[in-house]
């Protein structure tokens, strides 16, 4: 449902990603690896065309216009690294602000609210008064808001107590099992391992794999993403 075809992308001309084409299918669940600075980051952020994007990136084979709502509209939502909850908003209100009109979808408040009860339990509080834990959870709830049928996340257990994240993998799953395809991104192969079934690496802002996570525990693998 997401493709990228020979996608390339730059900041001022610094070249970051060349040459970058795969596709997730619908359901799928893949984990895109690779080390600091590799190109994870930017890969998601030029779905919204930030920032310098040639090639092209289409959403069930049709062509990502410019407009960078363009993307939330059509199905496919962002959990961004360092999560962007607003302060001066209560939980319930950030969750809404995700809200992309004229979908429907599986995942209603009370939905999200099930998912993650310590967010009903707090709704009312601002957004920056819950741990970094809950405001995960908020993170990811604003985008489930929005109907997503593909959920992309951006290193989602960065800074997490083991509790925390072991919490976070079971939502995942359960968000799996609506049928929502998820676009992990994760320094740490043992999240991918547990969650995906594909995984996908960048190495200095190219492709240099893309098959079944099994094969993260060869060590050719790992030595070609330089882990
Ligand atoms: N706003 C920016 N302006 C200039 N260069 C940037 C900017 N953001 C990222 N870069 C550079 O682009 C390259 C890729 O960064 P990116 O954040 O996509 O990598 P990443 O794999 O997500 O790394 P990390 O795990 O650290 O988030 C890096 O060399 C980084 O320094």
């Amino acid at each position: 449902m997401l493709e990228f075809r020979k996608i390339g992308a730059s900041y001022d001309g610094a070249v970051v990603l060349q040459d970058v084409s795969f596709a997730i299918e619908q359901g799928e669940t893949v984990g895109l690896v690779g080390r600091n600075g590799a190109g994870k980051t930017t890969a998601l952020m030029s779905v919204y065309g930030v920032p310098d994007v040639t090639g092209h990136i289409l959403i069930d084979g049709r062509p990502i216009g410019r407009r960078s709502y363009e993307p939330t509209g059509r199905g496919v939502s962002l959990v961004p690294q360092g999560k962007r909850i607003y302060p001066n908003l209560t939980v319930e209100e950030n969750i809404m602000l995700g809200r992309a009109s004229g979908r429907e979808s599986h995942w209603n408040l009370a939905r999200i609210y099930e998912l993650f009860p310590n967010l009903e339990r707090g709704s009312n509080r601002m957004g920056t008064a819950l741990s970094g834990g809950e405001q995960q959870m908020l993170a990811i709830a604003r985008a489930l808001i929005s109907g997503p049928k593909l959920l992309m996340l951006d290193e989602p257990t960065e800074g997490l107590a083991p509790v925390i994240i072991d919490e976070l993998i079971s939502a995942f799953q359960k968000i799996r099992e609506t049928g929502t395809a998820l676009l992990l991104v994760e320094q740490h192969i043992a999240m991918i391992q547990k969650l995906a079934s594909r995984y996908l690496a960048l190495r200095k802002g190219e492709l240099v794999g893309d098959g079944p996570v099994a094969d993260l525990d060869r060590r050719e693998v790992q030595e070609l993403i330089a882990l």
